[in-house]
């Protein structure tokens, strides 16, 4: 299955779609080969005007012109666009939906249906998404590589075990929302210090990336990266102190507990 001679129809056309969107035309897709069915107007108007697909709230007109199909509306509108996706035949539905599992996709669309679940990320809009992957129970190791293949064309695609999708969910599904926080404050901390705004933000941005640079080039255990900074009475030392008081390390591994669980709760909604 070679994935510029595939149809890719999105259910919703939204922030996420939005961004796979991006990266599938900017690896010389053609916009020819997508389309999307968006209820809300306005979306679906952006959707043309932005990437001239076609766009419509028919969501059986999409599934009718494509081969592979991704649900990427929000988890409980997944019952409402599949309701109205008219009928599936055997074609591939992925799912970016938080929670939902294979087996509960399955019992939508139909026990024989082809499915693979996917949590990418918002990074996916500056084609560096972090995704994981993992199969329903009839789909092919094809399919598993073409789904690979599509979100390799916005970032780092990984297939992963379906019982850690709420891990990854936790971790990289909704970690940009816990580092943007973070690159805010630091460039507050330096806002207070004397730096001007503009100047802040681009520092405490470059900083985090630089930073996982280093984890992922490097291969180093962070915490031997950590101590190249900090020298003996340093400044680096005194600010790590201070994390370690507030329970930062603690706060942000509650969080990904607390989402990898949250993940874990949708999927158990019927
Ligand atoms: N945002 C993120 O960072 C991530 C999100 N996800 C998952 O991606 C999915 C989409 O999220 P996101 O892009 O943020 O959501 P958005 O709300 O931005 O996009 C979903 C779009 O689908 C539309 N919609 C709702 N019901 C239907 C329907 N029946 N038919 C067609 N369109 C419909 C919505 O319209 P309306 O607004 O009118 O309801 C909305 O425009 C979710 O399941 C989420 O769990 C996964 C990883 C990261
Ligand atoms: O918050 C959410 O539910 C979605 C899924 C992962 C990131 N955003």
């Amino acid at each position: 299955m070679k994935l510029n001679e595939q149809k890719i129809g999105f259910l919703g056309a939204g922030k996420m779609a939005s961004a796979i969107i991006r990266g599938l035309l900017k690896s010389g897709i053609s916009k020819e080969n997508i389309c999307a069915g968006e209820k809300y107007e306005p979306s679906a108007e952006v959707a043309r005007k932005d990437f001239g697909i076609f766009v419509t709230a028919d969501n059986a007109e999409i599934v009718k012109r494509s081969d592979v199909l991704i649900i990427a509306v929000k988890p409980k509108d997944i019952a409402e666009a599949l309701s109205t996706a008219g009928p599936t035949g055997q074609k591939l539905f992925i799912s970016i939906a938080a929670g939902v599992t294979t087996a509960s996709l399955e019992e939508m669309i139909g026990k024989d249906a082809r499915v693979v679940r996917v949590m990418p990320n918002i990074c996916a809009t500056v084609l560096e998404s972090a995704t994981g992957i993992c199969p329903g129970k009839n789909a092919s190791k094809e399919d598993v590589a073409l789904a690979k293949e599509i979100f390799s064309t916005v970032g780092v695609a990984m297939e992963i075990s379906e019982d850690l999708l709420d891990a990854v969910t936790g971790l990289s599904g909704s970690g940009p929302a816990y580092i943007f926080p973070v690159i805010e404050a630091m460039a507050d901390g330096a806002v207070y210090a004397g730096l001007d705004r503009k100047t802040a933000m681009i520092l405490a941005a470059q900083t985090v990336i630089g930073a996982a640079k280093m984890v992922i080039e490097t291969g180093d255990h962070p915490a031997v990266l950590k101590d190249m900074v900090c020298s003996p009475a340093g400044t680096t030392i005194v600010g790590i102190q201070t994390l370690e008081e507030y329970s930062v390390r603690a706060a942000f591994m509650n969080a990904v507990i607390d989402g990898a669980e949250k993940s874990k709760e949708i999927g158990k909604k019927k």
